[in-house]
């Protein structure tokens, strides 16, 4: 049975994090996105995202795609289906709004984790801590769409999982635990067959 997790919340949430972790941990495929916002420092087209220019993006296919802060991103079928072919378990980033269109698309396949933290201020200094501009920190954060994100939007109210991510060793034993509840288990390879 195929599962992707879609990991939505608020910027600063931990939400990358929590996605690189999934993929090293759990050996989850990654599922990339296409963006037309410019790239952060430390930032690699092909490992965070598919940079792309209007024009560009304008060209792929999407399963959903959104305007986020003046920006877009969208998410292909075709990234999908490349990552089910690496593992059965599969996870991506997206906004509420992508994680309402993935329920919809895929209601078996799809499960939404929400991150949040105890308090915004702690948001605030990770994307302080990430390198992020004040700036740019105080447009994004007064967004549109960030503002929705900063709570659990109703119609995801039955259907995602909410997690705190403050203290980062919890995060761990909440996400263990949540995916031992929805049926996550190692994938059988022909080298572990026998160990
Ligand atoms: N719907 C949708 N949302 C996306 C996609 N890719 C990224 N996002 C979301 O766009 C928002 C902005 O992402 P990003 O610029 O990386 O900022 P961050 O939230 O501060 O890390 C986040 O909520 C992401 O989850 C996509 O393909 N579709
Ligand atoms: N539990 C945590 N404790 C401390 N710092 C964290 C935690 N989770 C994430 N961070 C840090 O917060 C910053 C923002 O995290 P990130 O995953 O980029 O958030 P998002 O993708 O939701 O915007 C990063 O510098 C990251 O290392």
């Amino acid at each position: 049975m195929k599962h992707v997790v879609v990991i939505s919340g608020a910027p600063g949430t931990g939400k990358t994090t929590v996605r690189n972790y999934l993929t090293d941990q759990y050996k989850m495929a990654k599922i990339l996105t296409h963006t037309t916002r410019p790239k952060r420092l430390g930032e690699e087209d092909g490992r965070d995202y598919y940079f792309e220019s209007e024009e560009s993006f304008a060209q792929n296919h999407y399963l959903e795609f959104v305007d986020y802060d003046d920006k877009k991103y969208g998410s292909s079928v075709e990234g999908l289906h490349r990552a089910w072919e690496q593992n059965d378990w599969a996870v991506i980033v997206l906004d509420s709004q992508g994680a309402c269109s993935y329920l919809e698309q895929m209601p078996a396949e799809t499960l939404v984790l929400y991150l949040k933290t105890a308090d915004q201020q702690k948001q605030l200094q990770r994307l302080e801590s990430r390198g992020d501009s004040a700036a740019l920190i105080k447009k994004r954060l007064a967004s549109q769409e960030a503002q929705r994100d900063l709570k659990l939007p109703q119609a995801l109210e039955q259907q995602a999982h909410s997690m705190v991510n403050d203290d980062w060793e919890q995060t761990k034993h909440f996400l263990a635990a949540w995916l031992t509840q929805v049926g996550w288990q190692p994938e059988t390879t022909e080298e572990s067959v026998g160990e």
